[in-house]
């Protein structure tokens, strides 16, 4: 393996291990507040942190617009979205919550994209399911959108090699600063 390029799964292993540490939960909670307040009155996603993910929900209450969760409809199928209103959620299988069928589906205009690793290019790496590639790759297909990675400044990696399926990011906020892709 000696000067090979880890594998994703390699760095994601690294990242995971990283985000442990945590990081300054409130700093996050301020920068996402300020980079989501030119979306005031567009759809927000955001998601429920698992473990130790960086925790978007204090953002979330804040948005000036209506917020909605992820939910998985099955394997290698695209995300879908439903309206959440601080109230009761469901278990996924994955570990996730999500509203109950009641809640109205929805299309979000900008996404908190929750993260494993990231890079300062914007490449991101999940859990590995692909779910986030094929969502905002669905959604971009129909109309302008946002996706603003959230994680603590320690699971930033030096460089993922992108695949031909991953959709960057367009901004990342840490605990650190917020990056701005392309505009750095
Ligand atoms: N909070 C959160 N919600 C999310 C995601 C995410 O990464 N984080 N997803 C992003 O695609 C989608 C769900 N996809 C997932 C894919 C795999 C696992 C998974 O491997 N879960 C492990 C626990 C991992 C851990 O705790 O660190 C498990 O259930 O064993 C979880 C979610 C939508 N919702
Ligand atoms: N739009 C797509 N169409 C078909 N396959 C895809 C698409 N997007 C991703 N995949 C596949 O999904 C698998 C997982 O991708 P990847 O390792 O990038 O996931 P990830 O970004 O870590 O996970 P997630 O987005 O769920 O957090 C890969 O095999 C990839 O080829």
């Amino acid at each position: 393996m000696s000067g090979a390029a880890p594998d994703k799964a390699a760095l994601r292993a690294q990242a995971l291990a990283a985000r442990g540490q945590g990081g300054d939960q409130e700093a996050i909670d301020r920068r996402l507040i300020e980079v989501l307040t030119p979306f005031a009155g567009q759809i927000l996603a955001g998601y429920w942190p698992i473990r130790d993910e960086a925790d978007p929900r204090p953002a979330m209450r804040a948005h000036d617009g209506p917020v909605c969760l992820p939910v998985v409809p099955g394997r290698d199928v695209p995300l879908i979205f439903r309206a959440w209103d601080g109230g009761e959620l469901e278990r996924g299988s994955l570990g996730t919550a999500h509203p109950p069928e009641s809640c109205e589906e929805m299309t979000p205009r900008v996404l908190i994209v929750p993260m494993a690793g990231f890079d300062r290019a914007g490449q991101r790496i999940g859990y590995g399911g692909g779910y986030y590639d094929r969502t905002l790759s669905l959604l971009r297909g129909m109309g302008p959108v946002a996706a603003i990675g959230c994680a603590f400044a320690v699971q930033e990696l030096p460089h993922i090699p992108a695949g031909p399926y991953d959709q960057p990011l367009d901004m990342i906020v840490t605990d650190r600063g917020v990056i701005r892709v392309g505009r750095d």
